[in-house]
Order: C-alpha cells, then structure tokens, then sequence
C-alpha cells in the first residue's frame, strides 16, 4: 500500500510507502544524502533518505540581537565572527518574529564558534554598551571541572542549557540578588500585600534608578527578569483591566528592558520567569515534592498561587526523561539502532503519562475561582489586548508603545519539542501561535526545537523501518501527547469555562478583583482557547501511524 505524506512546513507531499519494507527499500540502504529539495531543514520533512550525520546534536548556530556595531564588537571579544541580516527595521508593534521591534533596525548575527555554544543579545536601543551584557554560564552541575563526567548526553543537552537532572527548569535557582538590588527585592517579596493595598504603584515611583552592570552570569540575570516582570505585572494589573496605565516608568523600564536583552527574552512575564526560574527548596536538601518547594516571588492569589506554579514545576520535571529520550532517539536514529531508539520512544511515552499525572494536581492544589478571577489578569500581556489596546510605552526606551503577549505555558519547550520530535503537524493558525509563543522562550531552549527539526525524521525513519515494535512504541507517545491534550482541556474547561460560569468577585489576600472581561474567549497568551486546545489535540491523533 503506498500512500502520502504530509511533510513539514510548506506542504510537500513526499511519496513513500510505509510499513512496506519492499517499497521502502531506498531507507534500508546506505544512508544517502538526500535531494537537495527534500532535506528536511529546506523542505520541512525528510524524504525516505534521512540525512546520517555523525556526532548527534551538532552545535546550534547562537543568534544575537544587536546593534551593527555593538554585536561586532561584542562577538569579536568573545573569538567569534559573524554574518548580519537585516531581520526587523518596523518602528513597534509589528515585530520581525512575533516580538515587537525597538525603533531601530535589529541584526541577528549567525556566529559559529569552535567551543561552546553562546547566545548573546546586546540590548538594543537602550543599552551603549553591549560589551557588558554578562555571559550566560552552563548551568550549576555542568561546568567543566564540576566533577561530575560529561557524558555525551549531558553535553548534547548542556549546549542548549538543559540540565539532565531539571530538563529546562534553572537548576537550583538563586533566591538573591547583590545588596545593591536590595530595593527590587523588597518589593518583589511583598507584592501580594502591596498590590492589596493599592501601593505598589507609589512604591515603584519611589524606586531608585538601578544601573544592571553589576549583574553577574545567567542566574542573576534570570532572577532580575524574574522579579522586574512580577512588579511590572503587578505594577500593570494593580487596579484591574479598568485601571490600567500606558506607561511603565523609567527606572522599572530601563533595567528591565536591559535585563531582556542580556537573556533574550521579551521585557513581560514568561512561563521563563513564573515557573522555570520560580522555584525554591524549602529544606535545601529535601525532595522536589510541593511540600517541600515555595515560589521565588508570588502575586496575589495565596495558596492556588502557589500550587498553580508548583504544580506547572512538577509537569515540567516530570517531562525531564522525554527531554533526555529527544537526543538518544536522534543519535539512535542516526545509528540505526533499533534497540536504543525503542527504549528512547518507551523513555519518552512513559514521561508524558507521568506529565499527565503531575497535571492532575491542578485540582487539589488551585480553587478555580481565585484562578479565573485573581490569578489570570496578573499574566495578562498587552499585545491584542482590548483592556491595554495601545499596548505599553517602556518610559527611557522607546516614546512608541511595544505590545508583548502574556504568560503561558504555551510558551513550555516541553510539548514544542515534542511535537518536533515526532513530526505532529498542526494547523496553520494553531502553527502560527505556537511559533509566536517560541519567541518567549529562553533562546537557547527555541534552539533546541530548532535542532530537532533539523534531525533525520523520527516518524520517517519508524516507518520506513516496517518494524511493527518501534511503530507501536511510537503511537504510544503519540498517545500520550493526544491524553496528556485532552486532560489539559478538561483543566482549562474547569478553570476558565465553568468558571466563568460561576463567576463572581472573589477576594483573596484582601485583593478584590473582578475577573478580566478581555480574557472570557482568550487565553493570557492571546489563543482563541478552546478550538485552539481542541484542534492542537485533534492534530496529534493525526500523527499516528496506522498499521
Ligand atoms: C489551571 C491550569 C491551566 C490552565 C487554565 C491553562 C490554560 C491554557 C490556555 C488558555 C491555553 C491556550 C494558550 C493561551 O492563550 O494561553 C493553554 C495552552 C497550553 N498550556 Fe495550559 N493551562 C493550565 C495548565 C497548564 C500546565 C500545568 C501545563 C504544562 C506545562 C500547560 C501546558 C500548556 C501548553 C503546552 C499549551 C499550548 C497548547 C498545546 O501545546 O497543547 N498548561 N493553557
């Protein structure tokens, strides 16, 4: 039986004739290099010759946002030599990838080093200087002469700062800032009584001016962007949708426009900030259970706070074994070892069930109505937004206003790379959401998925392979993905539909809110909710392979 195959991205149709060995013949020979045409980083699909490549992973191309000048200098100091292409040069609000641009043109420099890996943005517009933007370090437990052995694997995950033991959530992250933030802290860690009480707003006036030179290394970094989105949002969301302002004042904008450069990340509260970096052990040597763990920082919303980010934690640990699975399935794939690319695909099925329990924690830890009508307005963006229609100006970096979405854990990496891995495709619309939400994500976890698009094809290969056990073990993670979808509608249904229906005012912590009308139909990352969630599920039956 010969049939089609969608391949990714532009719609090719590349013929092969699945689960028939004899038809199948071209992908049991020699692995050849394929047309031209065809190679699935050109063609969004791999043909019925994958690509062989020794060395699984190869090193990603880092990107850097930058100024002309600023980057070339900055990339010469660190031995690396680059090519610029004009990517953006809109005035705001149309941004070349989604983001919103600043008032001047933005480079992305394709650099390639002999060494690791780095990913820089020099700040644009509002820094000089973007010699001084900090290197990011590998992550704790990673660094060369830590100790512990770099394996093949930990090496392939640590180029995209991924950490073996805690998959794309910031090891073990800082709690802290140097003194000379003390003031960001202070207020970062009385947010819910401050917004409560209707000061944050005179608080943030009060604030000093705080330069970002003295930051040091990526877990500083990732903390500052922590704790200037939580004000932001608070500073935003204070007085509710009807109380919004168009301006957020200098000496918040500033640093925090700084801080995102440096990180890459866009200046607003992402799923980076609430969960990955948004963890703490209460006992430091006590397990990773909600028990034992705490937000770094909180908005109001008390206890269903605190449980919706542990429990968004929790998906995002159990997930780590399918991260891991994502480099050993490439690497089996490009061995043809059968044995190894099954256990992968087990590896990674039995993760996302695991997923789909941690998920189900939602219900003991959040009461949904504190969830509707507190907690969502605080991750609330305002690009699409009617309640912020002309989106916000960053007072010291741009007199324009800039329209960035809100947090999501449409933003994960976890289910992108996913999907990447076993080639689901989803619709355009739904497509071209989910690549928005990428441009929220630290640039190092979006390379990530970009390199596993670049790998031979999984779903090819098992097809191609008329092996009956790897395709079985394949439709179980597809499964999975489709049950882990269809309870995360159940939760949503839960959390947003009935309990809208139910809807009152609410007040928790003394804060009295009343729920956001612009998010009835929408989600904080701006998706029309449920025929998004719906079609992404329905898209991921589609990728099974049918006997
Ligand atoms: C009360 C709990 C939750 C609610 C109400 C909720 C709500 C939503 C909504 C409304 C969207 C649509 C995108 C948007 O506009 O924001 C979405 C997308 C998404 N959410 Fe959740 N979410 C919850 C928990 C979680 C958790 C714990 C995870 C796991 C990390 C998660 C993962 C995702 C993913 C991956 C998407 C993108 C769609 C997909 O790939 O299936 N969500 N969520």
């Amino acid at each position: 039986m010969e049939h089609t195959l969608l391949l990714r991205g532009q719609g090719a149709r590349s013929p092969c004739a699945g689960g028939s060995p004899a038809g199948c013949r071209p992908c049991r020979e020699p692995w050849a290099e394929p047309p031209a045409l065809l190679r699935r980083s050109q063609a969004g699909g791999a043909a019925c010759s994958p690509r062989l490549q020794q060395g699984a992973f190869p090193e990603p191309a880092p990107e850097v946002d930058a100024d002309e000048d600023g980057a070339r200098r900055l990339l010469h100091d660190i031995g690396l030599s680059a090519t610029f292409n004009r990517v953006c040069s809109t005035p705001l609000a149309t941004g070349g990838r989604g983001l919103t641009c600043p008032p001047r043109t933005r480079f992305v420099a394709r650099a390639r080093c002999a060494g690791s890996a780095h990913t820089r943005r020099g700040a644009v517009g509002a820094s000089t200087e973007p010699q001084r933007v900090p290197v990011p370090r590998p992550a704790p437990g990673m660094e060369a002469g830590d100790g512990k052995e770099e394996t093949p694997l930990s090496s392939a995950l640590s180029r995209f700062q991924l950490s073996e033991d805690y998959g794309f959530l910031l090891p073990n992250p800082l709690t802290e800032l140097p003194a000379p933030y003390g003031p960001w802290m202070e207020i970062a860690h009385e947010l819910p009584q401050l917004i409560a009480s209707h000061r944050l707003r005179s608080r943030v006036h009060q604030m000093p001016q705080l330069s970002t030179r003295h930051l040091r290394g990526r877990e500083e970094l990732y903390l500052a962007h922590l704790v200037l989105s939580f004000i932001t949002m608070g500073y935003l969301w204070q007085e509710g949708e009807e109380g919004t302002v168009k301006v957020l004042p200098r000496h918040l904008a500033v640093p925090f426009w700084e801080v995102s450069q440096a990180l890459g990340l866009p200046p607003i509260l992402s799923h980076a900030d609430f969960v990955l970096a948004n963890w703490r052990r209460k006992d430091p040597s006590g397990p990773l259970e909600i028990e034992n763990l705490d937000p770094i920082i909180s908005l109001p919303g008390g206890e269903s706070l605190r449980g919706f980010i542990l429990v968004t934690f929790l998906v995002e640990k159990a997930a780590v074994p399918g991260i891991k699975a994502i480099p050993q399935a490439i690497r089996a794939i490009r061995q043809l070892d059968k044995e190894t690319l099954h256990q992968a695909l087990q590896g990674l099925a039995t993760a996302i069930g695991a997923m789909g329990k941690a998920l189900q924690r939602m219900h003991d830890y959040v009461d949904p109505a504190v969830f509707y009508a507190v907690i969502r307005i605080f991750l609330s963006g305002w690009k699409d937004n009617p309640a912020m229609p002309d989106g916000l100006v960053y007072e010291g970096v741009s007199e324009e206003p800039m329209a960035f979405s809100g947090g999501s854990a449409a933003q994960s990496t976890v289910l992108h790379a996913f999907d990447e891995l076993l080639g689901i495709r989803h619709s355009q619309e739904s497509t071209a959401f989910l690549h928005r939400m990428r441009d929220y994500m630290p640039p190092p976890h979006r390379a990530f998925i970009e390199e596993i698009g670049r790998a031979p094809s999984l779903k090819q290969h098992v097809l191609c392979s008329g092996d009956a056990r790897l395709r079985a073990a394949f439709n179980r993670c597809i499964t999975a993905l489709a049950d882990f979808r269809s309870c995360h509608i159940a939760i949503v249904t839960k959390y947003i539909a009935v309990a809208k229906a139910k809807a009152g005012r609410a007040e928790v912590g003394g804060w009295a809110g009343r729920p956001p009308a612009a998010l009835e139909a929408k989600g904080t990352g701006g998706s029309h909710i449920f025929s998004f969630l719906k079609s992404v599920r329905d898209t991921t039956r589609d990728g099974l392979i049918s006997a």
